[in-house]
Protein backbone atom coordinates (compact mmCIF):
# COMPACT_ATOMS: atom_id res chain seq x y z
CA UNK A 1 0.00 0.00 0.00
CA UNK A 2 1.14 3.17 -0.82
CA UNK A 3 -0.38 7.05 0.24
CA UNK A 4 0.30 10.21 -1.73
CA UNK A 5 -1.08 13.60 -1.25
CA UNK A 6 -1.89 16.63 -4.45
CA UNK A 7 -2.11 19.87 -4.08
CA UNK A 8 -2.88 22.64 -6.95
CA UNK A 9 -4.01 26.22 -7.11
CA UNK A 10 -5.82 27.94 -9.85
CA UNK A 11 -6.45 31.82 -10.29
CA UNK A 12 -10.12 32.91 -11.37
CA UNK A 13 -10.03 34.48 -14.91
CA UNK A 14 -12.36 35.71 -17.48
CA UNK A 15 -13.68 34.23 -20.75
CA UNK A 16 -13.10 30.69 -19.20
CA UNK A 17 -15.50 27.78 -18.57
CA UNK A 18 -14.85 26.72 -14.84
CA UNK A 19 -14.30 22.55 -15.38
CA UNK A 20 -13.87 21.26 -12.18
CA UNK A 21 -14.04 16.87 -11.66
CA UNK A 22 -14.67 17.30 -15.39
CA UNK A 23 -18.09 18.99 -15.19
CA UNK A 24 -18.62 22.05 -16.63
CA UNK A 25 -19.86 24.31 -13.51
CA UNK A 26 -21.93 27.27 -14.59
CA UNK A 27 -19.93 30.59 -13.26
CA UNK A 28 -18.94 34.01 -14.55
CA UNK A 29 -14.88 33.36 -14.16
CA UNK A 30 -13.24 30.04 -14.65
CA UNK A 31 -9.37 28.95 -13.91
CA UNK A 32 -6.39 30.48 -15.56
CA UNK A 33 -4.27 27.64 -16.86
CA UNK A 34 -2.09 26.27 -19.76
CA UNK A 35 -5.00 23.26 -19.50
CA UNK A 36 -8.68 23.21 -19.05
CA UNK A 37 -7.66 24.70 -15.52
CA UNK A 38 -9.49 21.30 -13.54
CA UNK A 39 -7.60 22.02 -10.59
CA UNK A 40 -9.15 18.71 -9.05
CA UNK A 41 -7.82 16.71 -11.53
CA UNK A 42 -4.61 18.35 -10.96
CA UNK A 43 -4.45 17.73 -7.35
CA UNK A 44 -5.76 13.87 -8.19
CA UNK A 45 -2.85 13.18 -10.87
CA UNK A 46 -0.29 14.86 -8.26
CA UNK A 47 -1.45 12.41 -5.95
CA UNK A 48 -1.39 9.59 -7.68
CA UNK A 49 2.14 10.62 -8.87
CA UNK A 50 3.41 10.91 -5.73
CA UNK A 51 1.80 7.55 -4.35
CA UNK A 52 3.68 5.77 -7.12
CA UNK A 53 6.50 7.58 -6.40
CA UNK A 54 6.40 9.02 -10.02
CA UNK A 55 7.02 12.68 -9.77
CA UNK A 56 4.10 15.19 -10.42
CA UNK A 57 1.76 16.66 -13.36
CA UNK A 58 4.13 19.01 -14.56
CA UNK A 59 6.98 16.72 -14.83
CA UNK A 60 4.80 14.23 -17.29
CA UNK A 61 2.78 17.17 -18.79
CA UNK A 62 5.04 20.62 -19.61
CA UNK A 63 3.08 23.44 -19.68
CA UNK A 64 5.87 24.57 -22.04
CA UNK A 65 3.92 21.94 -24.23
CA UNK A 66 1.65 23.17 -27.13
CA UNK A 67 -0.13 19.75 -26.97
CA UNK A 68 -1.39 20.62 -23.64
CA UNK A 69 -2.75 23.50 -24.52
CA UNK A 70 -6.27 23.75 -23.19
CA UNK A 71 -6.67 19.93 -22.95
CA UNK A 72 -9.20 18.42 -21.21
CA UNK A 73 -7.16 17.25 -18.05
CA UNK A 74 -9.47 14.09 -17.80
CA UNK A 75 -7.08 12.76 -20.95
CA UNK A 76 -4.14 13.37 -18.44
CA UNK A 77 -5.95 11.91 -16.05
CA UNK A 78 -6.65 8.46 -17.86
CA UNK A 79 -3.27 8.68 -19.57
CA UNK A 80 -1.65 8.30 -15.64
CA UNK A 81 -3.79 5.66 -14.62
CA UNK A 82 -2.43 3.85 -17.76
CA UNK A 83 1.09 4.05 -16.54
CA UNK A 84 0.10 3.52 -13.31
CA UNK A 85 -1.22 0.36 -14.09
CA UNK A 86 1.28 -0.58 -16.42
CA UNK A 87 3.32 -0.40 -13.06
CA UNK A 88 1.02 -2.66 -11.11
CA UNK A 89 -0.70 -0.31 -9.61
CA UNK A 90 -4.75 0.02 -8.75
CA UNK A 91 -6.31 2.09 -6.50
CA UNK A 92 -7.78 1.79 -3.26
CA UNK A 93 -9.57 4.90 -2.08
CA UNK A 94 -9.18 8.79 -2.91
CA UNK A 95 -10.38 11.14 -0.89
CA UNK A 96 -10.94 14.96 -2.29
CA UNK A 97 -11.13 18.49 -0.93
CA UNK A 98 -11.87 21.59 -3.14
CA UNK A 99 -11.32 24.78 -1.16
CA UNK A 100 -13.55 27.95 -2.67
CA UNK A 101 -15.65 30.48 -1.54
CA UNK A 102 -17.89 29.93 -4.34
CA UNK A 103 -19.40 28.46 -6.19
CA UNK A 104 -21.22 25.65 -4.26
CA UNK A 105 -20.08 22.54 -5.17
CA UNK A 106 -22.82 20.49 -3.98
CA UNK A 107 -24.55 20.26 -6.59
CA UNK A 108 -22.12 18.74 -8.95
CA UNK A 109 -20.14 16.31 -6.73
CA UNK A 110 -22.21 13.88 -7.76
CA UNK A 111 -21.58 13.80 -11.46
CA UNK A 112 -17.70 14.66 -10.83
CA UNK A 113 -17.83 11.53 -9.03
CA UNK A 114 -18.77 9.29 -12.06
CA UNK A 115 -16.01 11.28 -14.15
CA UNK A 116 -13.41 10.52 -11.85
CA UNK A 117 -14.91 6.40 -10.72
CA UNK A 118 -15.28 6.20 -14.62
CA UNK A 119 -11.61 7.39 -15.48
CA UNK A 120 -9.73 5.41 -12.67
CA UNK A 121 -11.99 2.36 -13.23
CA UNK A 122 -13.13 2.08 -9.56
CA UNK A 123 -16.38 1.50 -8.52
CA UNK A 124 -17.64 5.05 -6.80
CA UNK A 125 -17.92 4.18 -3.13
CA UNK A 126 -13.83 4.40 -3.38
CA UNK A 127 -13.69 7.65 -3.77
CA UNK A 128 -14.89 10.99 -2.31
CA UNK A 129 -15.02 14.18 -2.76
CA UNK A 130 -16.48 17.11 -1.14
CA UNK A 131 -15.90 21.30 -0.35
CA UNK A 132 -15.45 23.68 2.19
CA UNK A 133 -15.17 27.40 1.95
CA UNK A 134 -12.33 29.28 3.99
CA UNK A 135 -15.23 31.43 5.45
CA UNK A 136 -14.05 34.31 3.68
CA UNK A 137 -10.32 34.27 4.89
CA UNK A 138 -7.26 34.12 2.32
CA UNK A 139 -7.33 33.78 -1.40
CA UNK A 140 -9.78 31.47 -1.96
CA UNK A 141 -12.00 33.57 0.65
CA UNK A 142 -11.78 36.72 -1.44
CA UNK A 143 -13.17 34.63 -4.67
CA UNK A 144 -9.40 34.91 -6.69
CA UNK A 145 -9.30 31.39 -7.01
CA UNK A 146 -9.84 27.63 -6.66
CA UNK A 147 -7.32 25.00 -4.41
CA UNK A 148 -7.71 21.72 -3.64
CA UNK A 149 -6.12 19.07 -2.13
CA UNK A 150 -6.63 14.95 -3.07
CA UNK A 151 -5.34 12.07 -0.89
CA UNK A 152 -4.90 8.38 -2.54
CA UNK A 153 -4.06 5.08 -1.17
CA UNK A 154 -2.70 3.14 -4.04
CA UNK A 155 -2.82 -1.02 -3.69
CA UNK A 156 0.27 -3.64 -5.15
CA UNK A 157 0.33 -6.78 -6.03
CA UNK A 158 0.50 -8.80 -2.85
CA UNK A 159 -1.58 -6.04 -0.98
N1 LIG B 1 -17.76 25.96 -2.56
C1 LIG B 1 -18.45 25.23 -1.65
C2 LIG B 1 -18.13 25.27 -0.29
C3 LIG B 1 -18.89 24.54 0.58
N2 LIG B 1 -19.91 23.77 0.15
C4 LIG B 1 -20.77 23.03 1.09
O1 LIG B 1 -21.17 23.87 2.15
C5 LIG B 1 -20.82 23.28 3.41
C6 LIG B 1 -20.44 24.33 4.41
O2 LIG B 1 -19.22 24.94 4.02
P1 LIG B 1 -18.31 25.60 5.15
O3 LIG B 1 -17.07 26.06 4.48
O4 LIG B 1 -19.11 26.71 5.71
O5 LIG B 1 -18.02 24.53 6.15
C7 LIG B 1 -19.71 22.31 3.09
O6 LIG B 1 -19.62 21.27 4.02
C8 LIG B 1 -20.13 21.80 1.74
O7 LIG B 1 -21.10 20.81 1.92
C9 LIG B 1 -20.19 23.74 -1.22
O8 LIG B 1 -21.12 23.04 -1.67
N3 LIG B 1 -19.46 24.47 -2.08
C1 LIG C 1 -1.63 20.77 -16.67
C2 LIG C 1 -0.53 21.67 -17.16
C3 LIG C 1 -0.22 21.30 -18.61
O1 LIG C 1 -1.20 21.78 -19.50
O2 LIG C 1 -0.80 23.06 -17.12
P1 LIG C 1 -1.79 23.94 -16.20
O3 LIG C 1 -3.17 23.80 -16.73
O4 LIG C 1 -1.28 25.35 -16.16
O5 LIG C 1 -1.83 23.30 -14.76
P2 LIG C 1 -0.80 23.19 -13.54
O6 LIG C 1 -1.56 22.73 -12.36
O7 LIG C 1 -0.03 24.42 -13.41
O8 LIG C 1 0.10 21.92 -13.92
C4 LIG C 1 0.71 21.27 -14.87
C5 LIG C 1 0.76 21.69 -16.29
O9 LIG C 1 1.94 21.38 -16.87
Amino acid sequence: MRVGHGYDVHRFAENRTLILGGVTIPYALGMAAHSDGDVLIHALIDALLGAAGMGDIGAHFPDTRAEFENIDSRILLRDVISKMSDEGFSIGNADITLIAQAPKMNPHLPQMKKNLAADLQVGESRLNIKATTTEGLGFAGRKEGIACHAVVLLLESGD
